[in-house]
């Protein structure tokens, strides 16, 4: 069997894995193969961990992979989230969302002790922002809020960007798991992920977007023949 770069990534990240480790699970193909191998691990050497899944699809997998899942507490301590990545910028700043889980995955990545990004080397980039920018919006006043966000990344340099509603094949919008709408953001290079962060967290209606700003403590890149490890 050849390994793909997702799972070469998801492989490495697992050497991670401690005894006794609360783990955050990730949303996304990538994320998949660190749960399938989660699963394999606990079964062969006998460990006790407890997961948290950032969405239902992960939720549904680590149960069918054998993982013991927890709703976490205030005393609960997430030693470790391993995610994936649309976008890796050089600096280890992330574009995430394309699997419309952003809102959980940041929640998870922020209260975490240890973020490890996994991802292929297409996932690479010098700079964020050819992969259009998941935004996560409430969908009362979904079109004032659309409005709002077309006026202040005018504002920010970004005339004329095509912002789309998610839809599915059968045309129905695309939910995220707690009821809300994404907004898609074709915005094509990034110069300022910090600045655009804080002004679109700013807008009511946006629950929250998919530029995740210096959370990643590492990345894992697969790549043909290996891995490319950065730390931060
Ligand atoms: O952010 C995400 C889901 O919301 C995913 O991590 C991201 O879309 C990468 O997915 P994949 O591993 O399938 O390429």
């Amino acid at each position: 069997m050849s390994t793909s770069q997702k799972e070469r990534a998801a492989l490495a990240a697992l050497e991670l894995v401690r005894d006794g480790m609360t783990i955050g699970l990730g949303t996304g193909s990538t994320a998949a193969f660190f749960i399938e191998g989660l699963g394999r691990k606990i079964r062969e050497e006998g460990l006790e961990i407890e997961a948290i899944p950032t969405s239902q699809a992960s939720d549904a997998l680590a149960r069918k992979a054998g993982i013991e899942l927890i709703i976490p507490d205030e005393t609960t301590v997430i030693d470790l989230d391993v995610d994936g990545a649309d976008e890796v910028s050089a600096e280890g700043h992330l574009i995430k969302g394309g699997g419309a889980a952003l809102l959980r995955e940041k929640i998870i990545a922020r209260a975490a002790k240890q973020f490890v990004v996994i991802a292929d080397e297409s996932k690479s980039v010098t700079e964020l922002g050819a992969f259009p920018l998941p935004i996560e919006i409430e969908q009362f006043g979904f079109a004032l809020t659309v409005r709002a966000l077309r006026d202040m990344l005018a504002g920010e340099g970004h005339e004329g960007v095509e912002l789309s509603l998610r839809h599915n094949e059968e045309g129905s919008f695309v939910l995220s798991d707690g009821g809300n709408f994404i907004v898609d953001a074709k915005l094509g290079r990034i110069r300022e992920p910090v600045a655009l962060e804080s002004a679109l967290n700013m807008i009511p209606g946006v629950v929250d977007c998919g530029l995740f700003i210096g959370m990643a403590d590492q990345v894992i890149i697969g790549t043909a023949d290996g891995i490319d490890t950065r730390r931060y």
